[in-house]
Parts: C-alpha cells; structure tokens; sequence
C-alpha cells in the first residue's frame, strides 16, 4: 500500500492507495503530524510499502513528519522536489526552486489533464493562480491570502470581530450583504476570492480567447465554484501531480 500526504500550510491531506494504479482506499485531513499516525494506525489491515509527499513547509518539519513515519511505519519516503522542467512542463521562476512545490504539481497534474493551456487556481491557506501555455510554458502566477488568512487577519487586528466555527458556516449559506458581523466577514472575504478568481479568467482569455481548461482546487474551492462554472473541481489535483513528480516503480 501506498500512503501519499500533500503537507500544506494549515492541513495535511492524506489517502492511502492499494497500488500505484489504484485509486483511494482510504483518505483524510490532518492537523498534525501526531494526529495524522493516529488516523492511520487507526486503519485495520495497514500495510505501507511506500510514501511519496509533497511539503510546502519547512524543511525541519518536514524531514520531522517523515522521521515519524519512517518510525512508525518503517515506509521508504520520496519527497517530491523542485524542477526547471517535467512532463513537457516548464517551470517559469526566475528561480525554479523557489515555486511552491504544491503549485508545481497542481500545474503537472492539470497540464496532463487538459493537455493544452490551463489556469490552475487553488485555494489552501493562501489563494494561488498559475498560468500554463498549450506548449507547456509556465507563464507565473499570483499568490494572495486565502480564505483562512483572510479572516485570521480581521479578527487579530480589529477590536470587535470575533466570532466562531459554527457561525461562520452558517453565514455562507447566502451571499447577500451581511446584516452580523460574522455574516458581514465571512461573505465579505469570500467575495475577495471570487473576484480574484473573476480577474484570473480575464487574464486567461486575454491571452488564449476561449481556448484553456480551469482547474480549481484546495480546501476552499468550493466557495469559489460559482464563479467559474467552467471550472474543473478537481479535490485530488496535487496528487495527480505527485504520482508524475515521485513514481514508484
Ligand atoms: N474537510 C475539511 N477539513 C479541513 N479543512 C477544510 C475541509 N474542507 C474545507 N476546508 C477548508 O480548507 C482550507 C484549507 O485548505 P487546504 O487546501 O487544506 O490548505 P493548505 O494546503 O494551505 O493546508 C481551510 O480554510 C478549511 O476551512
Ligand atoms: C504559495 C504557498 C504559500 C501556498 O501554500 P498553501 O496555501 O497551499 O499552504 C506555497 O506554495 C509556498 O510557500 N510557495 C513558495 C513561494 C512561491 O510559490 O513563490
Ligand atoms: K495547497
């Protein structure tokens, strides 16, 4: 069995594959290093043979997360890394290895998908655009705070929002303007995002007309759908892309 782990800025997103051509026997998001071997020794008949993963933390952390795992599981660990260029896709940083290595393998697995131009939006921790021409040329990207920093930002630097978990979900059940002041943050900062996702397509169809896929992912895609509903809601997208970055053959 393979386990693969895309290590984000707020969660570990984990699934658990039979084989390299299987698709998930089990799956799920973690907070933390511990909480994630917990979830997974919790699973009846584990067998890990492998681990492939992506991090976008710091490297002490990360070499932790898979000393733990190595511990645990006693699994070989490949992390994927940074390349100038993969699977007919060129990374286009004036320097290649400072690319968020997330972004990189969202960018693989859509260009794989689409197989001709793409936008690559993804909304973690932060809100991330990347723009692949039809013959693979990375053409950059934005970055700006996602949804989770959004919030986080209001209720730290203002006197009077505050609010919790439960509230906030029930205020996006609509978008109208809001009448609290949960109602008002939440639906305000969601608006930032589609507009940033409305401002992505402009720039998409400047360069290649009609001619491109869009591909949204990230633990906040679905607040965005509505307002690309060509877009291609794909969850496991980093995945796709780990699967090209790290093969276990
Ligand atoms: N089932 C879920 N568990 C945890 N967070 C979720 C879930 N579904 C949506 N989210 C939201 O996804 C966001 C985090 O997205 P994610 O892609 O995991 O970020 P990152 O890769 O930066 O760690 C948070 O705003 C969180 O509220
Ligand atoms: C932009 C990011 C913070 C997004 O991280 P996430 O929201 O997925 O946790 C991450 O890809 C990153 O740290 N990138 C390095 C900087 C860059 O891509 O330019
Ligand atoms: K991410």
């Amino acid at each position: 069995m393979i386990l693969e782990l895309d290590c984000g800025n707020s969660f570990i997103k984990w699934r658990v594959l039979e084989s390299s051509e299987a698709s998930a026997c089990a799956e799920g998001i973690a907070g933390s290093d511990a909480s994630l071997i917990d979830s997974l020794v919790a699973l009846p008949d584990l067998l890990l043979t492998r681990c492939r993963l992506v991090s976008v933390r710091a490297l002490e952390e990360t070499d932790k997360l898979v000393a733990a795992l190595v511990d645990a599981f006693g699994v070989t660990v490949s992390c994927a890394g940074p390349e100038r260029e993969m699977a007919g896709v060129r990374n286009g940083y004036e320097d290649f290895e400072r690319l968020g290595l997330d972004r990189w393998l969202a960018m693989l697995g859509a260009f794989k998908l689409a197989s001709g131009a793409c936008l690559v939006l993804d909304f973690g921790t932060a809100a991330t655009a990347d723009f692949i021409s039809s013959d693979g040329e990375h053409l950059g990207g934005f970055i700006c705070p996602g949804m989770p920093l959004m919030r986080n930002q209001l209720r730290t630097h203002t006197r009077k929002i505050r609010y919790g978990d439960a509230a906030a979900e029930r205020a996006l059940e609509r978008l109208s303007p809001g009448r609290t002041t949960v109602e008002a943050v939440e639906r305000g900062c969601t608006l930032m995002l589609r507009g940033f996702v409305l401002t992505q397509l402009e720039l998409a169809r400047s360069y290649w007309g009609d001619d491109f896929t869009v591909f949204l992912t990230g633990g906040d895609a679905e607040l965005v759908s509505d307002a690309a509903p060509q877009a291609q809601l794909v969850p496991d997208l980093i995945f796709v892309g780990l699967a090209m970055a790290c093969p276990l053959s």
